[in-house]
């Protein structure tokens, strides 16, 4: 019998508060299609306003919100983006940007940070004297926090330089700012200047903040007016959107001050568990809310048999691959719900090693 779930798969697991649901009982609407819903007008002017752009728009996923922002930067054919080969635009977004976008990706390797190396960036950038042959480069996408790297943030500096080679080449720069929350009170650095590079940001409100549905996207008034009506063309134009908008207006104000104590709660699941014999947690890595634990040859460990006996006490997990295993934590993990998988652990663990033991 189950005693408890401690659902550690990712920070969209979140279930809305129930200052959530009454924010979305009540919440002001109107047709955001015909005109403007009254409650999205004001999450997206809120949000607009932090990130220091001049507009946003509501969409209901970060997968559309990069989709959107991408094609409106390369509304050209025979456009070319300049991308991470592990970001999660060309790793989880089913190829949209070259199935739907008619966009071409130029894949650069990520670092273990997250970030592409500046100088192989800016030699990927197609020399327009090659433009009989070659794409055309419009665009290059970042990934603040990286989530393939374990959540890693990308430095101010570093976004900066990318903002300073996408504008010596006359490129846009665009940030899947999924868990652009989580790097802002990670590195102590206001989310409008870890972003004053960006020409787009789509930012999620469904992962940390922990909304139930939605991204915004942000960027000047002209590019945002362009968004809304791609918006419509892939289906997303909704009508009373102001009822998911309240949620993620409530989301704002309750969830974005317990981020520090998620990468708390994090740093300490990571440290408890790098004591665990056979397991290794790069801890040093370990900056946001995201924690990559690696099973070490020889432990007899297996991510599918740490995940099912986990799952024989409530722990819910995501196996990366055969000895990884990666765990999200969100506002709705206690510090008792950390120490709980940790004795978890701890059992599966001896289990597996020293069934004889038990
Ligand atoms: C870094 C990153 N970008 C974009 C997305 C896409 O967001 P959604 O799941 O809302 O489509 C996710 C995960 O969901 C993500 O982790
Ligand atoms: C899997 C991925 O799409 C999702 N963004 C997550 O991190 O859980």
């Amino acid at each position: 019998m189950v005693m408890r779930t401690v659902d550690l798969r990712s920070d969209t697991v979140t279930r809305p508060t129930d200052a959530m649901r009454e924010a979305m009982g009540s919440a002001e609407v109107d047709d955001d299609v015909l005109g403007y819903d009254p409650t999205a007008r004001r999450l997206e002017e809120e949000i607009a306003k932090m990130m220091g752009k001049e507009a946003a728009l509501f969409v209901p996923s970060g997968t559309m919100g990069n989709l959107i922002c991408v094609m409106v930067h390369c509304d050209v054919r025979g456009s070319e983006v300049i991308l991470g080969d592990n970001c999660h635009i060309h790793v989880y977004e089913n190829g949209g940007i070259s199935t739907i976008g008619g966009v071409h990706p130029k894949t650069i390797k990520n670092e273990e940070d997250g970030t592409m190396d500046l100088g192989a960036i800016e030699a990927a950038i197609r020399d327009p004297k090659g433009s009989t042959f070659y794409p055309s480069t419009r665009l290059i996408c970042l990934e603040n926090t990286h989530a393939n790297s374990g959540g890693r943030c990308l430095s101010v500096e570093y976004t900066d330089r990318v903002g300073e080679i996408a504008k010596r080449h006359g490129l846009k720069l665009h940030i899947d700012g999924a868990r652009l929350f989580n790097a802002s009170i990670a590195l102590g650095v206001p989310v409008h200047r870890l972003v004053q590079a960006a020409d787009s940001v789509s930012v999620c409100l469904s992962k940390g903040l922990g909304a139930p549905i939605g991204s915004v996207v942000v960027g000047s008034q002209s590019f945002i007016e362009k968004a809304k009506t791609l918006r419509k063309t892939l289906g997303g134009g909704m009508r009373q959107i102001g009822v998911l908008c309240a949620a993620a207006l409530v989301a704002l104000q309750e969830n974005l001050p317990k981020l520090q104590f998620d990468h708390k709660k994090t740093k300490l699941l990571a440290e408890g568990l790098n004591q665990m014999k056979g397991i290794r947690v790069n801890v040093a890595a370990v900056e946001t809310n995201m924690i990559f634990m690696d099973m070490e040859d020889g432990s007899k460990l297996t991510a599918e048999k740490l995940r099912k006996s986990l799952a024989e006490h409530g722990i819910l997990v995501i196996p990366e691959n055969s000895s990884r295993i990666r765990m999200v934590i969100h506002h709705q993990i206690t510090t008792s719900d950390v120490h709980y998988t940790l004795s978890c652990f701890k059992q599966a663990v001896q289990m597996i090693q020293e069934p004889s033991r038990n």
